[in-house]
């Protein structure tokens, strides 16, 4: 498996995915097969639901439930009528994408902090980054290049050095600089950090890191980092239940990995030779993407 200190060995791969991922077997049913709690959109991100939910359903889990706002919940139900509507134990969960971090209500905090205090795998997204040291279980946070900072400054990273070592040219710069910025991160938060972005790297507290880059520019478009985190809770759901939740921090590095890989692998399968793509496009091609993952 890649990861470690080999720069040029360390891009997941199909391979790689293979060994995370989790076909059924004829002794499965739909709670074997993993639950998946989503926290997200909102009256300003309504979207950002739908889209979640629908990289969750794509990228193949038992079950879907959701929670937040009733009139966000008309919309992801017209769209995936399969979804369960309020919490329940899950064996991961997905906060923040479409959730608005300045203006969160405290109400939503609070919802936020509660199913963080579940000993369940995380994953972190968008309006909740700030949250991520509320989080008990193992978690993943999954920050663009201008979220990053929502990450570091609570960790008091980069606070110090700004003017000197701008996060900005540390990111822009040489891709070992990109890695060590994750990494330092990682280890600083105690959680996974996965950098989107064309390369996306994942970093692990105990030192893991590796680059996927399976992915095409046409992924950079509105939408599709919401469709990932949903994905990214299926596998993560998936992958705890097939061990009895017994899912540490260091297991979270290669399932971020592998979703990232799914995810790109989707956006490269709808852009097929070059065509405009948009986030549920993305989620559409999970399932071939997953095909990819075995051939
Ligand atoms: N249809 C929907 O409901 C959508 C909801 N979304 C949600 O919208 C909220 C805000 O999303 P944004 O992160 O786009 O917030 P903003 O659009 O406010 O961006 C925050 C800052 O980061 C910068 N930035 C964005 N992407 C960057 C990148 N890749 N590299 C460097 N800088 C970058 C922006 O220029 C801006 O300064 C999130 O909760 C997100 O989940 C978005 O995913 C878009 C689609
Ligand atoms: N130039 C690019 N090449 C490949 N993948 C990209 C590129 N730009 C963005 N992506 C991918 O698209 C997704 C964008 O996520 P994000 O920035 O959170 O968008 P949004 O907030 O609109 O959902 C990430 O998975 C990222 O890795």
């Amino acid at each position: 498996m890649p990861g470690g200190h080999d720069l040029h060995s360390s891009e997941w791969t199909a391979a790689d995915a293979r060994s995370v991922l989790r076909t059924p077997t004829h002794d499965d049913y739909k709670y074997s097969r993993g639950t998946v709690s989503l926290l997200t959109g909102s009256g300003r991100y309504p979207g950002a639901a739908v889209l979640s939910v629908e990289g969750a359903w794509r990228a193949g889990v038992g079950m879907v439930t959701w929670l937040g706002d009733r009139r966000v919940a008309r919309l992801v139900l017209q769209r995936r009528p399969e979804t369960v509507m309020g919490t329940r134990a899950a064996d991961a969960f997905v906060v923040g994408s479409g959730i608005d971090g300045r203006t969160r209500g405290e109400e939503q905090t609070k919802l936020i902090t509660g199913l963080l205090s579940s000993p369940a795998p995380a994953i972190i997204d968008a309006g909740a980054l700030d949250l991520a040291s509320r989080a008990r279980g193992p978690f993943v946070v999954t920050p663009h290049a201008g979220e990053l900072q929502e990450v570091r400054i609570p960790l008091g990273l980069g606070v110090d050095d700004i003017e000197v070592d701008p996060l900005n040219e540390r990111l822009s710069g040489d891709f070992r600089e990109r890695v060590l910025v994750v990494r330092e991160t990682a280890v600083a938060l105690g959680g996974v950090v996965l950098l989107k972005g064309s390369d996306t790297i994942v970093a692990t507290p105990g030192g893991w890191w590796t680059v996927v880059r399976s992915g095409t520019p046409w992924l950079a478009t509105a939408g599709t980092g919401d469709v990932l985190a949903g994905a990214m809770g299926a596998i993560a759901a998936t992958a705890s239940r097939a061990r009895g939740g017994e899912i540490d921090v260091e297991d979270l590095g290669p399932i971020a990995a592998t979703a990232a890989w799914l995810h790109g692998t989707a956006g490269r399968i709808a852009a097929g030779p070059g065509m405009p793509i948009t986030a549920l496009d993305v989620a559409q091609s999970l399932p071939e993407a997953l095909v990819e993952a075995y051939a």
